[in-house]
């Protein structure tokens, strides 16, 4: 027996300008499922949802919400719809307690004491994101996960009979996720219709009961559960019946040994070991960690975005010289661009054109040095026409400000910009956040001509699946240092995923495809380890060297590799440890075990 409906959609358009974001969508959800509505960047998945919460009015068509039409947020809150939108909507200023219960005042306040409100704000937030946060914190301290959190903990605070949920995994890492897709199922079984949008095509196959797709602003099918396929939705969703997207590639390899960057004795936190690290002219190098690990922080010293802790990072210049890379100015220089993920945090401009926002840096060079003089606005003009077919742009005008675009078409401008730049090195911060997959496989693509030019790619990413036949290696964060690293030609997710949990040797840093490749393999090949040309000679007691020998496998402390040395002898940092619930579901989703580590 099908459940009754409660949402009903009838042909509904809704027209920005001359922009037809819903032309005409028809489409119900049930209570107690999970439906997903999916398709490409700028198809109107925002506007509907939107639409359904009563943010939006429409320009035709009806909208049955639960029998009711709510025309207000407030109307459509009191029906027990909560939204947690695409954008994360946080005041910054604001502690974490006042942000939860934003806007849900008229619903608590007679009811609910301060002191009630601040355990509620607790207890939520250390349900939903896997540990303790303390509620008068203010939120412009918190990382971009814990943000999202509080928007979804703001949105769960009422029992919602309908939850909107538009890209709510995209800030979330691997272990957050299962935890939301634990809430979701446990709401839909209590009869709440959930309601997702997401690009994250393994993760809706997982979870959705049905899937709507649209294309162009018009519904194009539904898919039940046993349908829900990416072949099928990629059909549905580009209107041809391409077959599965997954052309076999294998990760770019570096022609030569030569650096492109180089970093020593680098600590992203204080308190954090320090490394070295390499990047090499023609390799895309993957950067993982569960969230809060410390991958996100290396990926902004790289570029020169926030400072180091310890230690230095230098970039290659096109003289045979390294060039220091401790500010953004001199990331610039050294030719380092940077794509973040966080477009609203360190990324668009709102106030600003599509095209301004693309082609800034551009313009900035040119009026600083003059030595991009010959840069004028037809050249900008054809970069920003090459970028934007490149990428697959959605825009009306380019003269339009940035805000007009759709949240996936926006993140794609922020990697135009990256581009458009012509780096030697780019460093992407979980760029893929939020864009479909036609646009995902177009920016692998320029990533691999890109390091396949001899030029260098690092990588950050929380979809896992991100760096297969792409990555050359990755490298695996915990506690704010390089924790492992893999050989990106014979990747399994499952190890990478064991490494982000600690659970793996570690042993891949010290190899060829770890921290430093070329040190390993001459190390390997038995010759003197190579380093910056500097030789130091340590004489080290023979206690010492005895201790050493037992810890290492009876090699010598020169065959030892230099990160197992560091490892051991650098005293372990007091870190709280993570609790990490671990539950695996059953084939209808009901969760199987659960356990504590
Ligand atoms: N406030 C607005 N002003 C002008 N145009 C808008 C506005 N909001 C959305 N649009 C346009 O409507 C269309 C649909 O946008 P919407 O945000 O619904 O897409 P989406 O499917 O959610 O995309 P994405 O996957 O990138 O988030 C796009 O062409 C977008 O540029």
């Amino acid at each position: 027996m099908t459940s009754r409906e409660t949402i009903l959609v009838r042909g509904v358009k809704k027209y920005f300008g001359p922009t037809r974001a819903l032309d005409g969508v028809s489409f119900s959800a049930r209570a107690g499922e999970i439906h997903a509505i999916v398709g490409g960047n700028g198809c109107g998945k925002s506007t509907l949802a939107k639409v359904v919460s009563g943010i939006l009015p429409i320009d035709g068509g009806t909208v049955s919400i639960l029998g009711e039409t709510p025309s207000t947020p407030a109307e459509s809150r009191a029906l027990g719809i909560s939204t947690v939108y695409q954008e994360v909507l946080v005041a910054d200023e604001s502690s974490v307690v006042d942000n939860i219960f934003m806007g849900a005042d008229r619903l608590f306040s007679k009811t609910l004491s301060q002191e009630r409100k601040v355990a509620r704000a607790a207890e939520l937030m250390e349900e939903l994101s896997g540990e303790p946060v303390d509620p008068h914190a203010l939120v412009g301290t918190l990382p971009l996960g814990l943000k999202q959190w509080i928007t979804i903990a703001r949105a769960l605070l009422s029992e919602p009979k309908i939850l909107i949920l538009d890209e709510s995994s995209a800030a979330l890492d691997f272990d957050s996720t299962e935890r939301l897709f634990a809430r979701m199922r446990a709401l839909r079984n209590r009869g709440t219709t959930v309601l997702i949008v997401t690009h994250r095509i393994a993760e809706l196959i997982r979870i959705s009961d049905r899937a709507t797709v649209l294309r162009d602003g018009r519904d194009v099918g539904v898919l039940e559960k046993a349908e829900i396929t990416e072949r099928n939705l990629l059909a549905l969703m580009t209107g041809e019946d391409r077959g599965t997207s997954h052309a076999v590639h294998t990760a770019p390899q570096p022609r030569t040994p030569e650096r492109a960057m180089k970093a020593r004795n680098l600590a992203v936190w204080p308190n954090a070991r320090s490394f070295d690290f390499d990047l090499r002219r023609g390799e895309i190098v993957g950067v993982a960690g569960l969230d809060g690990q410390g991958q996100d922080a290396f990926v902004r010293v790289l570029a020169g975005v926030a400072p180091a802790a310890r230690g230095l990072v230098q970039v290659a210049d096109r003289n045979d010289g390294w060039l220091p890379v401790r500010t953004l100015g001199e990331a610039v220089k050294g030719r380092i661009a940077y794509v973040s993920g966080d477009r609203k945090r360190e990324g668009i401009f709102a106030s600003l054109s599509i095209f301004e926002n693309m082609v800034m840096p551009l313009y900035r060079e040119k009026k600083r040095a003059g030595i991009l003089g010959i840069i004028d606005r037809p050249t900008l003009t054809t970069i920003f026409k090459r970028e934007a077919e490149n990428l697959l742009i959605k825009f009306g005008a380019k003269e339009d400000r940035i805000t007009s675009l759709s949240g996936g078409n926006q993140q794609k401008v922020l990697i135009g910009r990256g581009f458009a730049m012509r780096p030697d090195v780019i460093v992407l911060n979980d760029p893929a956040r939020g864009i479909d997959v036609g646009a995902k496989t177009e920016l692998y693509k320029h990533l691999r001509a890109f390091a396949e030019e001899g030029r260098a790619v690092v990588y950050m990413s929380s979809e896992i699946e991100e760096f297969l036949g792409f990555a050359t290696r990755v490298i695996v964060f915990r506690d704010g240092a390089p924790f492992d690293a893999f050989d990106g030609r014979a990747l399994e997710t499952k190890r990478v995923l064991e490494a982000m949990f600690g659970q793996t040797s570690g042993e891949g840093l010290a190899t060829a495809h770890g921290l430093t490749p070329k040190r390993a393999r001459t190390e390997r090949s038995g010759g003197a380890p190579e380093g910056d040309g500097v030789r130091v000679q340590v004489s080290v007691p023979a206690e010492i060297k005895a201790t050493l020998r037992s810890g290492h496998d009876g090699l010598s402390p020169q065959q030892v590799p230099v990160e197992r040395l560091v490892a051991t002898a650098t005293p372990k940092v007091a870190m709280a440890p993570k609790t990490i619930r671990v539950v695996e579901f059953g084939a209808e989703g009901q969760p199987r075990s659960g356990a504590s580590r």
